[in-house]
């Protein structure tokens, strides 16, 4: 049997981190978040981060606009943002309603502020190994899993499957900074299988349910599951599963949950990064 490795869990203990850091502080850190639009799953995400960010003592303001906001308007508002010193971290959730160019919006973000690294400038630190760049709060919840269970990364071979900006690529990246032989994969690479068979890790971050299958998985590899896919269950009310085909993986050493795997680290991960970030002012 699988040992099932719950990020819900770590989420936790790295918010009681957190909180005695906040405590030590002259005064705690604000995070401003913007959300556009209605996407009712950003919604539920943006509310579960101000929540996190409450329970560690990180002040969070709001920032709603209508999906019919100008991409101009939304410019402004970053702006102001990045002005003003009673921020120290911004997120803008993601996706962006369409017509609104979010790599124009993302960059817009000061690099200081960027908490959620996708700011070019934070993309660059982390392709060139440096220090002091903020890291995207999903891959950094990854590796923080992985650290669970991996005591040296060196030689091990990983796959990533997907290739985001968000995900696929810096997790890519991170794996490769601790030594790892990475493959990046998508869903149109061919004999996906076969590469995933020879992995002794997997990232599976393709966004396709159950896409990775027990048969693509060798014996003792670890799993981490970073898909959130809705889908219709027998009482007909969606259900969310992962990338990959748990129940088919008994045979792995060490899967994630989905819900409850690398999603609560993603929000864990945001409140890190904006208390670096304002640590670092
Ligand atoms: N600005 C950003 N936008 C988006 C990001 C991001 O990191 N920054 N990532 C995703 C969404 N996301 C955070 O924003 C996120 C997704 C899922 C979860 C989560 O806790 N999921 C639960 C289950 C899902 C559910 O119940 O609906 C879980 O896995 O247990 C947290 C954050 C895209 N946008």
């Amino acid at each position: 049997m699988a040992q099932v490795l719950r990020g819900d869990l770590l989420a936790r203990e790295i918010e009681e981190e957190l909180r005695g850091r906040v405590a030590a502080m002259e005064a705690p850190p604000t995070l401003a978040v913007v959300l556009v639009g209605d996407d009712p799953a950003s919604h539920i995400y943006v509310s579960r981060k101000r929540k996190a960010a409450a329970r560690v003592g990180i002040t969070s303001i709001e920032h709603r606009l209508p999906a019919a906001t100008d991409e101009a308007q939304l410019l402004a508002l970053i702006g102001a943002l990045n002005d003003d010193p009673g921020v120290h971290g911004i997120l803008v959730q993601l996706p962006l309603p369409a017509g609104m160019a979010a790599d124009r919006v993302l960059d817009a973000i000061a690099p200081g502020k960027d908490v959620d690294g996708f700011h070019p400038v934070n993309v660059g630190r982390l392709s060139t190994g440096g220090q002091g760049g903020l890291v995207p709060c999903t891959p950094l919840g990854c590796m923080l899993l992985l650290d669970q269970v991996v005591e040296d990364f060196r030689g091990l071979k990983a796959v990533v499957i997907g290739k985001s900006n968000i995900v696929g690529k810096p997790a890519a990246l991170l794996l490769l900074e601790r030594e790892c032989t990475v493959t990046v994969t998508h869903i149109h690479t061919r004999g996906l299988p076969e590469i995933c068979r020879g992995a002794d890790i997997i990232i599976a971050a393709a966004g396709v349910a159950h896409l990775v299958r027990g048969d693509w998985v060798k014996p003792g590899a670890i799993i981490i599951d970073v898909g959130i896919n809705r889908i219709p269950a027998p009482d007909s009310r969606p259900m969310i599963v992962g990338d990959v085909a748990a129940e088919e993986c008994d045979h792995a050493a060490v899967i994630t949950p989905v819900p409850g795997g690398v999603g609560p680290m993603t929000i864990a991960c945001l409140l890190r990064n904006t208390l670096d970030a304002a640590q670092r002012r």
